[in-house]
């Protein structure tokens, strides 16, 4: 790609085969989820996420979305169970929306969009590191949780709070004592198949377990998130919008339930 990746129509998801042909490989995320089609398994295990707030470091704008990053150089806050085998460290956290609320998230469930997507990122800690994981089948652990409009998220507010400074590209704040159990849905059935990263370099190496139930988020609050820029300082504004990427083919995967 002759320019950086992004989401416009120069540089979006239907041009980063070019720069990353993995976008065309048999486990590509998101995707539709068609609950008919989905395969209860009992013997799959509840979700263990136990998270220390100490953990949370900062907040990113990175020209893609923001990010709340963790220090992951203890087993302080992990993922346990569920579809996974071992710890996984929680890493990062990040969303993805829509300029409108008829459209956001990056997997949909019966074809319908939601106007916005959570996902928590954590590594397998079979592995040295973040990046090293990354290149590997059972390398990343990533919760999905939906957000639906409805009443405001008061934990969603403390986020959305440290926007003012991080609204353009490169900018970056601390972020600490925030606990994103508080972000989680209520019930934690929750679908999983094999996929990918959902952005370059969308290497095949994520178990996504994606919640079944979604969080509220008002619609003054989905303003909030749109205001954020995906370019930098002293560039032509361009609003952070649209930043996900649509389902891709399930090419034979089985997606699996944890509830029947
Ligand atoms: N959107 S996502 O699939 O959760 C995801 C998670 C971690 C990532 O690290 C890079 S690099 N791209 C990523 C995409
Ligand atoms: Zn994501």
């Amino acid at each position: 790609m002759a320019h950086a990746w992004g989401y416009g129509a120069d540089n979006g998801p239907d041009k980063w085969a070019k720069s990353f042909p993995v976008a065309d490989g048999p486990r590509q995320s998101p995707i539709d989820v068609v609950p008919a089609q989905a395969v209860f398994d009992g013997g799959l295990k509840p979700l263990r996420l136990q998270y220390d707030p100490s953990t949370s470091m900062d907040i990113l704008n990175n020209g893609h979305s923001f990010q709340v990053t963790f220090t992951d150089d203890t087993d302080s806050s992990t993922l346990k169970d569920g579809p996974i085998s071992g710890v996984y460290r929680l890493k990062q956290f990040h969303f993805h929306w829509g300029a409108s609320d008829d459209r956001g998230s990056e997997h949909t469930v019966n074809g319908t969009k939601y106007p916005a997507e959570l996902h928590l990122v954590h590594w397998n800690t079979k592995y040295p590191s973040f990046g090293d994981a990354a290149s590997k089948p059972d390398g990343l652990g990533v919760v999905g949780v939906f957000l639906k409009i409805g009443a405001e998220n008061a934990q969603l507010q403390k986020v959305l709070d440290a926007f003012d400074a991080i609204k353009t590209k490169g900018n970056q704040t601390t972020f600490t004592d925030f606990d994103p159990t508080v972000l989680l849905p209520g019930c934690l059935d929750y679908w999983t198949y094999d996929g990918s990263l959902t952005t370059p370099p969308l290497l095949e190496s994520v178990t996504w377990i994606v919640c079944k139930e979604a969080i509220s988020v008002s619609p003054a609050q989905m303003a909030r998130f749109r205001g954020l820029l995906f370019s930098g300082q002293g560039e032509a504004a361009c609003c952070m919008v649209d930043n996900y990427r649509p389902p891709q083919p399930l090419k034979g995967r089985t997606v699996r339930a944890s509830f029947k």
